[in-house]
């Protein structure tokens, strides 16, 4: 398990200080509507906002990466987030110009400065390491103009782009405070403590159940989505070429590690024992072993594959979860998603601690009125990451840049 020490922003001095909080809210965007189309990074960001209402407050973040469509200004985000913190946010199509240093050189105590997205500036993402992040001239350009820096984006803590871990010092925000402090639970969780991992980034979940299983932190695995589909394939089961195309270099790659694990903890592991496909628009479920036998791509585990997770899942007192177990978006795959949100908020109403990280699986929760329930990680392939046992480069700057 990485080393876990850090400085809170909130226990220092800081009133009437001006401080600069790189933040995660980063968020799906409707770019016909040209609308936030869900934010639940920017709404955890606001009790940090509210915290430092005694000293003036610039935000850095990032939105997409270079490039992309969405990786717009943030405008959009800004606006949000002042109608949260009621007309004290303001914002400045710049980073680090003429125009930026200005408008922080006249920032008062209870205002909030939105900057322009980090990413459109093509530097922040090519370092190739800490020392290099801090040689830069955005670093060089705004450090003089702050009391403190607070790193307070979870999200991504697997990323040692130049805003995130160049500053002199830094401190941690209170949304990295919490997330480190329910990621310290997770390795030492009351048990039973089961896991359930889905979704698409089949090798990344693998990585981290693997860890997890050799740590003794998780009783039972409930592998389903594509992490399935790679597991099975490696230890011989036929998933057909349709299945096999999503995850192929992934089995190449790592074919032996996977069965190995299977084997050595085959009594943790439990893989579906039935799955569904679409045919003619409707929802069909076949046996696992069977499902080599038809020439399409399976979307979601089955019923009777649910129905054991689901009784797994009630006796748990710690549950983790990543990555939704179908696709969640269509119609006929989206059962096993929600029936097994539900089992979970159940789980947690009996007293069992809940997480969900990744944002599919955090908007399923969202979406079934559960997310109270539910601790909803703000990370994603950043949590995971944390929960695989590596030590990451917000870890490593909390540690070593400390005030
Ligand atoms: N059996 C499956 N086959 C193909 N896709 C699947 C399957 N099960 C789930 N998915 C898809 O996986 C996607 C989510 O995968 P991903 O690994 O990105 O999850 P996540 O944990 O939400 O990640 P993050 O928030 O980090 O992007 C969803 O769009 C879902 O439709
Ligand atoms: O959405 C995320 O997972 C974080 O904001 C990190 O984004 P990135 O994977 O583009 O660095």
């Amino acid at each position: 398990m990485p080393e876990i020490r850090f400085k809170n922003i909130t226990d220092l001095d800081i009133k009437g200080k001006k401080i600069l909080v790189r933040a995660d809210i980063n968020s799906s965007i409707d770019l016909e509507k040209n609308e936030i189309r869900s934010d639940p990074r920017i709404k955890a960001l606001v009790p940090t906002l509210e915290a430092l209402k005694d000293a003036a407050v610039v935000l850095i973040a990032h939105q997409s990466r270079f490039g992309k469509p969405d990786c717009i200004d943030l405008k959009l985000h800004a606006e949000l987030l002042n109608k949260y913190l009621g007309g004290t946010v303001k914002f400045v199509k710049d980073l680090f110009g003429e125009e930026a240093i200005a408008a922080i050189k006249a920032l008062q105590p209870g205002e909030v400065l939105v900057l322009n997205n980090v990413r459109l500036w093509e530097i922040e993402t090519k370092v190739k390491s800490i020392e290099e992040a801090e040689q830069t001239e955005l670093i060089a350009k705004l450090t003089p103009l702050f009391d403190y820096f607070v790193n307070d984006a979870f999200g991504a803590a697997h990323r040692a782009h130049v805003s995130l871990v160049g500053w002199p010092k830094i401190c941690a925000g209170p949304v990295v405070k919490r997330e480190l402090e329910m990621v310290q639970s997770l390795f030492n969780p009351k048990k039973p403590s089961v896991w359930l991992v889905g979704g698409a980034k089949a090798y990344d979940k693998f990585l981290a159940v693997k860890f997890n299983l050799e740590e003794g932190n998780i009783d039972k695995a409930l592998i389903c989505g594509l992490t399935a589909i790679l597991m099975l394939e490696a230890k011989g089961i036929d998933m057909g070429e349709p299945n096999r195309k999503f995850i192929a270099e992934d089995l190449d790659k790592h074919r032996a590690e996977i069965a190995e694990t299977c084997e050595k903890f085959k009594d943790s592991i439990i893989l579906p024992e039935d799955m569904a496909y679409e045919e003619d628009g409707k929802r069909k479920e076949i046996d696992t072993n069977q499902v080599g036998s038809i020439s399409k791509s399976t979307g979601d585990i089955g019923s009777k594959s649910i129905a054991t997770f689901k009784e797994i899942l009630k006796s748990a007192a710690t549950i983790v979860a990543n990555g939704p177990p179908g696709i969640f978006e269509k119609e006929v795959f989206k059962q096993s998603s929600f029936e097994i949100v539900e089992a979970m908020a159940e789980a947690a109403k009996q007293g069992a601690f809940v997480c969900i990280g990744g944002g599919d699986m955090g908007a399923v929760a969202e979406m079934s009125g559960h997310g109270d329930k539910i601790y909803i990680s703000t990370g994603g392939g950043a949590l995971l990451r944390i929960l695989s046992g590596k030590d990451l480069p917000l870890l490593k700057v909390l540690r070593e840049k400390m005030p």
